[in-house]
């Protein structure tokens, strides 16, 4: 595509050189340049993209796209725009020629359920027949293949030329989990949405977002976003009309609305809810609806989270039984609740729970299937948000009977400095508590399994399907089910510790 062609659709403050090259691709990074590339330098958080043009001229870039004006090499042409990261979005998407109009997009965004909710959405389709695409954070697929993830919601430029994959090779619809921080720095300007769901708003990512307000605005963003577009398709959202933010979410939201709820008035509700360790029942309930659902997941959060894939599904217009029949399908979802079964006579649980919201969550749900003690094992992320440490600390040791604070991925802090702050959070609880203190996750594990007697239920929290700790700039290979299950095994052989 010529250059010339290439950026009609974007805002330009001016352009230097004569030439209009032909564009090959398009790079964000210097490193991925490839001759014939355009280079759209970013300003960043860690470094600047413009510092790297000489790099990305060297490697065959032929036009450069600039927010700043700088010094730049010779012959090649230069455009200048206000922000380069909608930019790069908008580029990417006419390089790619709009795959997201050609695709029924769906996109999920909340602080919890999304990965969840979207497996969930996604059997309902491919229920029904249609091939899917599924972008998050376990793992992007286009139909039946996987493609490695780096991020929840891939770089704008990724995720165009992911979304060109999948309507070339034939995807119907697509369930994309959106992040905040997707949202905020514009890796999806240019995605057309058809249905965007909205499953909760609680603490995460303050070191990133201003302040809760914040983080809300960039969420709404997904919603107001909604009514642009000309696919044509029927435009909607689904809500989750328990959530205290619900309201300020349908207030921005320009297309109809379908909420569901458990405790409130809702388009769809859960009723006569049953939470065993096998998984939940409940009845759904729509104007003209009824249905009891079994599901193989469990938790009172797995509830919302069917109900908003349900939901989504009958406005959709699939037959709820098809939806039942798809929704009763999945058998669970990696690193969410996952047990790790080894023949041993007490329970491990492997859980994504990372935030305070997360963690409360799962504790909650660990508690009633519980009928010894329930031990926890849990660590906070460095270089993320500091204040949910000390919230995690007291949710920790105030559900459990024993907590075993220990390390998630360290990254550039301290282990023993993130450490400190979660138990400050411990150390402000009425009448004190009692925790351990295991800064290797490893030692953590076994600690926690090698000390549990039958009966108990054990979690360890915090990094679900991750195979991998990253400690420093690091990442080593490290799942905590692989280590669950080595120490069960040990055990079994050994005996639990006396
Ligand atoms: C805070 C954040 O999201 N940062 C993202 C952002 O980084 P940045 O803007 O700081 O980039 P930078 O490192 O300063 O570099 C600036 C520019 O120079 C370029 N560069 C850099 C070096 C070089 O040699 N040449 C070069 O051209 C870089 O490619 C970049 O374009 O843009 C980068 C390129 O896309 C991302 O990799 C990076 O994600 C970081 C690694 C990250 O950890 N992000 C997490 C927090 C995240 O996005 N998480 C959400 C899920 C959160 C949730 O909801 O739970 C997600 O969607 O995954
Ligand atoms: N609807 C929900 N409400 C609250 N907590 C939930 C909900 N669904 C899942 N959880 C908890 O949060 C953890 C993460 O769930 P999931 O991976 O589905 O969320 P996510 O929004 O995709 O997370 P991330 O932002 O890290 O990608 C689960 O392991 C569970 O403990
Ligand atoms: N998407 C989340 C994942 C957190 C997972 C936890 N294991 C950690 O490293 O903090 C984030 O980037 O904040
Ligand atoms: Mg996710």
């Amino acid at each position: 595509m010529l250059l010339s062609t290439l950026i009609k659709d974007i805002k330009i403050e001016y352009i230097h050189g004569e030439n209009d090259p032909e564009i090959k691709g398009i790079a964000y990074d210097s490193r991925k340049v490839q001759p014939g590339y355009v280079f759209v330098a970013v300003e960043g958080f860690k470094t600047d993209g413009h510092i790297f043009l000489e790099r990305a001229v060297k490697a065959g870039a032929v036009a450069l796209v600039l927010e700043k004006d700088v010094p730049v090499p010779e012959g090649v042409t230069v455009v200048r725009v206000k922000q380069s990261r909608p930019a790069l979005a908008l580029l990417a998407a006419s390089l790619y020629r709009h795959p997201s109009g050609k695709l029924e997009m769906i996109g999920v965004t909340g602080t919890n359920g999304k990965t969840t909710t979207t497996s969930l959405i996604d059997a309902i389709y491919r229920g029904a027949g249609i091939k899917t695409g599924l972008i998050g954070t376990i793992a992007n697929r286009v139909g039946d293949r996987t493609v490695a993830v780096s991020h929840t919601t891939p770089e704008s430029a990724d995720l165009q030329a992911l979304l060109g994959e999948m309507a070339g090779e034939g995807v119907g619809a697509v369930v994309m989990e959106v992040s905040s921080h997707a949202l905020a720095l514009k890796r999806v300007a240019g995605v057309e949405y058809d249905v965007a769901v909205f499953t909760n708003l609680t603490r995460d990512h303050l070191d990133f977002h201003r302040d809760m307000d914040d983080y809300l605005a960039v969420k709404a963003a997904l919603f107001s976003g909604l009514g642009s577009g000309s696919k044509g398709q029927r435009k909607f959202a689904v809500i989750n009309a328990d959530d205290p933010r619900a309201g300020e979410i349908i207030a921005v939201t320009g297309v109809p609305v379908v909420t569901y709820g458990i405790r409130s008035k809702a388009d769809i509700t859960a009723g006569d809810i049953e939470i065993a360790s096998g998984g939940v029942s409940f009845t759904a309930r729509g104007k003209e609806t009824e249905i009891r659902l079994n599901l193989k997941l469990t938790g009172m959060f797995n509830v919302y989270n069917a109900l908003a894939a349900y939901s989504l599904g009958v406005v959709r217009g699939f037959s709820p039984e098809r939806i039942k029949a798809s929704l009763e399908g999945v058998d669970g979802v990696a690193g969410r609740f996952e047990a790790v079964r080894k023949g041993q006579d007490f329970t491990v649980i492997v859980d994504y729970a990372h935030t305070p919201d997360g963690l409360e969550n799962i504790l909650q749900t660990a508690r009633e299937i519980t009928r010894g003690r329930l031990i926890t094992v849990f660590g906070c992320g460095g270089d993320r948000d500091r204040q949910k440490r000390p919230m995690m600390g007291e949710i920790a040791v105030r559900l459990s009977d024993l907590a075993i604070v220990t390390s998630d991925n360290p990254r550039t802090e301290d282990p023993l400095r993130i450490i400190e702050d979660i138990k400050e959070g411990i150390h402000q609880m009425p009448g004190g508590a009692s925790y351990d203190v295991e800064p290797d996750r490893r030692a953590a594990i076994k600690k926690a399994i090698f000390g549990a007697k039958s009966g108990d239920v054990v979690v360890i929290a915090g990094k679900g399907h991750e195979d991998y700790q990253i400690i420093g700039d690091t990442r080593h290979h490290f799942d905590d089910r692989e280590e669950a299950a080595r120490f069960i095994e040990d055990r079994m052989q050994k005996g639990p510790l006396s």
